[in-house]
């Protein structure tokens, strides 16, 4: 007779069968549980209403990482048609209706049903500073106007504010950092060099600042973890647009009708109103009285007279500190890298000058070169560059130069340690991202505590473990297996 197969007695098959069903319930249960949710993304929306024009930038990061690290990315950004919105002060309705076009823009990038969770900052800059300087009443209006424009868009909007000189000199520090991973890992950190149209700032880690030294220049961090003082100063009137006024009316204070202007290139020749030229705080008490209306703005197109004329921008004379930059202001001994953005990279991307590898020498060469080309090549040779960038690279890149060497005092050594950069992994280089990072909470003060296994490590050794058991819990019951209580009767 045909033995029977022990493994098919109703026992056997029950055990297995319960076996198996626990095992496969056991993992799936463990799986399901800590399994990443299904990448939902999340967003923010940060206005940064510039002194010379408003940018619209788009954030998103995966729904279930809101406090981990490195995972904000840029997704989109739109810039605002016109000026800036201290531009608006004579009509400050306009300001607001300036910035309907990029909302609606971000409306069809946000996905629909993220609008009402989406938060949504205005911050404003040194254009509003000069602005609320010179007419508290009418920036108010100007800010109204811009709320109600962004209280109308479904998103959630969390106000619009000036922001301190410190503030865009600090958040422009955290995304830098943010974005080439530096905090979360507590690597030496990257300095941040921002320059705007109507101020520029500083700002960076130095082992030789605590923040005793002229304390307003420091701001504390503890984020993942780590502590920080920062040291960062804003410049206002010192953007290279008002850098501009300033060297401007340094040359015009006798009211002349001709102005030859060494950091214009020969041949440039443009008629412009003292009433304009003036029209700033940065300048407004230089006015010289019984000026002619208008005067020719004209270029000779010489680097070391423009050098000289930039100096003068400058106050080196007072020092109250053990060390200062300019302007009787405290800096610490410079700590690089550093990484320069906003118009440094503009400026110096144009000139073809973003290798800080090659020598100062060298770059003072070229730029004496450049400004030396007569306009109308100039004009030919960029027909699609907009003509106001074109009349002050040359102005624009010796300020640069200045501002780093004789402001910062960069050395021909250290000028290699900055980078002049755009954007870091996708993401522009500026301080709206740490704006939001903050706001939002999104980096912490402590290290996060990241599981002691990866998920795929998690899931094998759940499996292998539920396995395990199973098998011991077979052999553990082998006494009740038909064959094996046959073969114990027979012995
Ligand atoms: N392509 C470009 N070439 C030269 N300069 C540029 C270019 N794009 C922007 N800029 C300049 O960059 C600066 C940006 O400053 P902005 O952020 O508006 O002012 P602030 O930060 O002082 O409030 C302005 O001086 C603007 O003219
Ligand atoms: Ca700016």
């Amino acid at each position: 007779m045909k033995e029977k197969n022990p493994w098919h007695t109703p026992v056997t098959i029950i055990i297995t069968v319960i076996g198996v069903i626990a095992i496969v319930a056991l993992v799936t249960v463990a799986v399901l549980q800590n399994m990443p949710l299904l990448q939902k993304y999340k967003y923010g929306i940060v206005l940064d209403a510039g002194s010379s024009h408003t940018s619209l930038y788009i954030y998103e990061w995966p729904a279930e990482k809101d406090n981990n690290t490195g995972r904000v990315e840029q997704k989109h950004s739109c810039t605002v048609d016109g000026p800036g919105i201290s531009s608006y002060a004579s009509a400050p309705p306009k300001a607001g209706e300036s910035l309907r076009a990029c909302m609606r823009e971000a409306e069809e990038w946000v996905p629909k049903k993220r609008h009402h969770e989406t938060p949504l900052y205005l911050g404003a800059t040194a254009g509003m500073r000069l602005l609320d300087m010179e007419n508290k009443v009418v920036s108010d209006k100007v800010f109204e106007a811009v709320k109600g424009a962004l209280e109308k868009s479904p998103f959630s909007y969390q106000g619009a504010r000036l922001l301190k000189g410190q503030e865009e000199g600090a958040f422009g520090w955290v995304t830098v950092n943010y974005l080439d991973d530096r905090l979360k890992q507590g690597l030496e950190t990257t300095g941040a060099l921002d320059l705007g149209g109507a101020s520029t700032q500083i700002s960076f880690v130095s082992d030789n600042y605590d923040g005793s030294e002229s304390p307003s220049n420091s701001v504390t961090f503890r984020l993942y973890g780590n502590d920080y003082t920062l040291y960062t100063h804003s410049f206002l009137c010192y953007g290279k647009d008002q850098a501009q006024r300033i060297r401007l009316a340094e040359h015009t204070q006798s009211g002349p009708k001709i102005v030859a202007d060494p950091c214009s290139h020969p041949g440039y020749s443009e008629t412009k109103k003292y009433s304009v030229l003036y029209d700033s705080p940065c300048v407004s008490d230089r006015k010289p009285q019984g000026a002619p209306e208008t005067f020719d703005h004209t270029g000779t197109g010489n680097f070391q007279e423009c050098q000289e004329v930039v100096k003068k921008v400058f106050n080196f004379t007072k020092c109250k500190y053990s060390q200062c930059s300019f302007n009787g202001v405290f800096q610490p001994i410079l700590q690089g890298p550093f990484g320069a953005f906003s118009a440094y990279y503009f400026v110096m991307d144009f000139l073809n000058l973003t290798d800080t590898s090659i020598t100062l020498e060298d770059v003072k060469e070229k730029l004496k070169l450049y400004c030396a080309t007569p306009w109308s090549q100039i004009v030919q040779q960029h027909p699609k560059t907009k003509p106001k960038y074109l009349a002050e690279y040359c102005f624009s890149g010796t300020y640069i130069l200045t501002l780093l060497i004789d402001g910062y005092n960069f050395t021909s050594v250290s000028y290699s340690d900055i980078r002049f950069i755009k954007k870091i992994k996708g993401s522009d280089a500026g301080w709206t991202l740490g704006y939001m990072l903050n706001l939002t909470n999104m980096i912490p003060a402590e290290a996060p505590d990241t599981p002691p296994l990866p998920y795929a490590g998690y899931v094998s050794i759940v499996t292998i473990i539920a396995v395990l058991i199973f098998i011991l819990f077979l052999v553990s019951v082998r006494p009740l297996w038909p064959h094996c209580s046959k073969q114990q009767q027979i012995v």
